[in-house]
């Protein structure tokens, strides 16, 4: 037999398949992992398919052996790895690799093996080989060069798998019960610890095979002690695989009760039950105002799905983010479920992938790169907060989890659901057009009402403090819940906003030299900071340009506005959540369960607070400054900044009390704003749907972007040039092709970035011309120039 097989290098020159001989008896199948001669190296590959004959004249090489007990890919993923590679611009190979856990790629190392005794002897080797990427004295690495020459070394390349499982030792009885009775009697008094270990084994004999751990903790004996039993033959020692538990912590404390849906939720949920049902691939849009109960939606069809022997997938934006999520799907489905996200170790993720693979779970719950989990028989998958933009990865290979999840549902025959506040505009349109079908939920649950939102002009306003942050009505509201013990969420947009210095006496701005974007303060560690590329230095105290001491730190961060709030609101207790205080694992956890558990008055965050979080006692919601995103050179800026301030609006008065929402805003005549202030989702897909017509912009036309790069800004002009006029030659008069221009942070990790945005409607070629042309530039990558397709892309800047 012959296996077709992706080697893992991801090269234009290898982006195909290559054939090899089956041995005999082994068992390679579609899917498998394993390693192949190429060339002179060994390499792994996957089994992408097999075949009785071959095309090839020559004798094919034999498959070395298969890396992996079970194969890793099912042959749905194998299948969906060779749609992706025709539509989106990356190697099948790091398509392939993108489907598994990070611990499961190949890792190769690159070492010196000594062949002769002269080289065996030699003091570099010390009877092993030699790590050539760890190898730095230039000394060394001339006897190296000089042993190769000579044959009396090779290189070789080894490859590493780090993906490990994880075992604990297990003891199991070697006896009959009524033979340990008899040793018990034998067994002088005074031999305390095995006299324990004895009556514990005839007390609990059924209760074996048990965990070491497990054993001490019950007899209170050592370890020592369980050996030496070992060695008298009264107990077997076996190591066993465990799995690393990551739901631990997320055990809920009661069963909730069995919730009636309403009546929305009920019409919704009874379409999607149909096609779970009948087994029908349809794409369902739910969009439910927030505090709505889509939630409630999601889990009755995953009961659905696994009341009919099937199971369910369902995505989330980060999981971390939504840790109340994972609680409500754990208490539902329990043990059945698995976790997928990058908060995971390294050893957790391939646990929870491994308890997948092996079909012990029915339902898994993850975030983007979930949607690769080689779950079977899926029946029912389920997209929330569809709109995320963390759904397209925006790094090789670029993929959208939901064109990935409509894949999918056609594949397993089953719906899918995507769900939101506040759709994105291309799921909406669909929606529209009857690609998808629209189910909607236009009231929170038990008829509450949505929150009242009032904005505040900051151009015409008084301030609290001597910082220009908080006005004195927010403060003063904030003020008020605090009296009636009640909570408040507080907001500081992000999105193109940072800390920068600038020097009033030249106008001098701190700037990253790797790359083109200013610097930002971090006052915890006293370091500016290059957010792109990791840059940092010490924050200084005059200017580097004039040396002026009139330096001055514009922005505002969330420890700025901490600080301020503990200054005017003396007592309150504020929880801070962003980025500096969510880097450890868990952290993000703590903050919400230590809010939810009314620990603090304020929770102050970045984005991360906007979305998903469902706390009964917060009364009131303030957004810091809504229109930091608002202006950024994206045509997609005022869906943000629409989506953002809905969502957060929607995480006030969701339980009995009534909520209120402040928005502090330059921008108070802006559409925007002014429809996130009613909350109005249809009307503001009205209204953008006419921008976007306007502009030329999707939904309208589709989007391709064509980054060139090169560490030569000159070569990447150039390039980027050549490659406009093949478009303009191939694509038709109608097709809009932008740019050139140099990308909004034109240079990134000492890299210059030139970029062509290509918005179409109909160009049947243009997979085709792309593909060209990326392959093209893989050939005068010697000049260092890099080409990046990106398909509907997130970010145009
Ligand atoms: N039929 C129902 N009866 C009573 N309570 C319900 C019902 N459905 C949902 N709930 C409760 O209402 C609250 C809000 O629901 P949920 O969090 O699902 O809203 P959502 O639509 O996801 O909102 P958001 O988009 O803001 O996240 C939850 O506490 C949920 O338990
Ligand atoms: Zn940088
Ligand atoms: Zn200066």
């Amino acid at each position: 037999m012959i296996a077709q097989v992706i080697i893992d290098i991801a090269a234009k020159q290898t982006d195909r398949i290559f054939e090899y001989h089956i041995p005999d008896n082994s068992d390679v199948e579609i899917g498998s992992r394993v390693f192949a001669p190429f060339g002179k190296r060994k390499l792994q590959g996957f089994v992408v398919g097999i075949s009785e004959t071959s095309q090839y004249q020559g004798k094919l090489k034999d498959l070395l052996e298969v890396v992996d007990e079970m194969p890793p890919l099912t042959s749905e993923l194998v299948e969906l790895s060779e749609n992706m590679a025709q539509k989106i611009f990356a190697y099948r190979i790091s398509i392939l690799q993108a489907m598994l856990p990070r611990v499961m790629r190949a890792n190769y190392r690159k070492v010196l093996t000594p062949l002769t005794e002269k080289a065996k002897k030699m003091p570099l080797f010390q009877g092993d080989p030699v790590d050539l990427n760890k190898l730095t004295d230039p000394e060394e690495i001339a006897i190296v060069k000089e042993l190769i020459k000579t044959q009396d070394a090779k290189i070789e390349y080894l490859v590493e798998n780090k993906a490990k499982n994880k075992t604990e030792n297990s003891f199991s009885l070697s006896h009959n019960l009524d033979t340990y009775l008899e040793i018990n009697k034998k067994v002088r008094a005074n031999a305390v610890n095995q006299k324990k270990l004895l009556n514990f084994i005839v007390e609990n004999f059924d209760e074996f095979p048990i965990l070491q751990a497990k054993l001490e903790q019950e007899i209170g004996v050592s370890s020592g002690v369980l050996n030496s039993a070992v060695k008298k033959g009264w107990l077997n020692k076996k190591a066993v695989e465990v799995y690393r538990n990551p739901l631990a912590g997320y055990d809920a404390p009661e069963q909730k009760k069995n919730i009636i849906l309403n009546s929305e939720q009920e019409a919704a949920f009874n379409q999607i039950k149909t096609s779970i049902e009948s087994q029908k691939a349809e794409t369902y849009l739910l969009e439910g105002v927030t505090g709505s109960g889509k939630t409630e939606v999601y889990l009755h069809s995953i009961s659905a799905a696994l009341k009919k022997g099937r199971n369910a997938l369902m995505l989330v934006p980060e999981i971390s983010l939504t840790p109340q999520m994972v609680k409500q799907v754990k208490a539902r489905f329990g043990e059945s479920v698995a976790v997928l996200h990058s908060g995971l170790s390294e050893g957790e993720l391939y646990d929870e992938w491994c308890r997948i693979r092996r079909s012990e779970v029915k339902v898994v719950v993850g975030a983007r790169s979930a949607v690769f989990a080689p779950l079977k028989n899926i029946g029912v998958i389920i997209i929330d907060e569809e709109h995320e933009s963390s759904y397209k990865q925006d790094t090789n290979p670029r993929y959208h989890a939901r064109d990935v999840a409509i894949w999918r549902s056609k594949y397993n025959h089953c719906p899918l659901v995507l769900g939101s506040a506040t759709p994105s505009l291309g799921s909406r349109a669909r929606a529209q057009k009857g690609v998808y079908t629209l189910l909607r939920l236009t009231k929170r649950v038990n008829n509450k009402n949505l929150p009242q939102v009032n904005l505040i002009d900051l151009k015409h306003v008084e301030f609290a403090g001597g910082q220009f942050d908080l006005s004195v009505e927010l403060t003063q509201a904030i003020k008020d819940r605090l009296e009636r013990k009640e909570q408040v969420i507080l907001m500081l947009n992000r999105r193109g906003f940072a800390n920068f210095m600038l020097c009033r006496e030249c106008g001098y701005v701190m700037k990253c030299p790797n790359c083109d974007l200013s610097l930002t303060m971090h006052k915890d560690t006293g370091k500016m900071q290059c957010h792109y590329c990791g840059y940092s230095q010490p924050i200084p105290s005059r200017c580097p340009n004039c040396q002026s001491s009139k330096i001055r730190f514009l922005g505002i961060g969330t420890q700025k506005v901490q600080e301020e709030l503990e200054e005017l609101l003396p007592g309150a207790r504020v929880l801070r959540m962003d980025v500096d205080t969510t880097r450890r694992k868990g952290s993000y956890k703590r903050i919400l369960e230590a809010f939810g558990n009314h620990e603090a008055d304020i929770l102050l965050g970045t984005q991360m607070i906007a979305k998903g979080l469902d706390f009964p006692n917060v009364t009131l919601v303030g957004v810091i400054n809504a229109d930091t995103g608002l202006w950024l050179p994206d045509y997609n800026a005022s869906e943000r900044t629409f989506e953002l301030l809905t969502q957060v609006a929607g995480r006030a008065g969701r339980a009995e009390k009534k909520g209120e929402v402040i928005i502090q805003t330059y921008n108070p005549e802006h559409y925007a704003i002014q429809l996130a202030q009613t909350q109005d989702y249809e009307r503001f897909y009205g209204v953008e749907m006419n921008v976007r017509h306007a502009g030329n912009y999707p939904p309208y036309f589709y989007t391709v972007l064509i980054s060139i790069a090169s560490k030569n800004e000159q070569n990447a002009a150039r390039e980027a040039f050549r490659i406009k006029r093949e478009l303009q030659s191939k694509l038709h008069a109608e097709t809009i092709i932008l740019g050139p221009t140099p990308s909004a942070i034109s240079r990134l990790k000492n890299q210059y970035y030139y970029q062509i945005l290509v918005k179409y409607k109909k160009e049947k070629n243009l997979n085709t011309l792309l593909h060209h042309i990326q392959d093209s530039a893989q050939e005068v990558k010697k000049y260092g120039l890099n080409v990046y397709i990106d398909n509907e892309p997130e970010r145009i800047m």
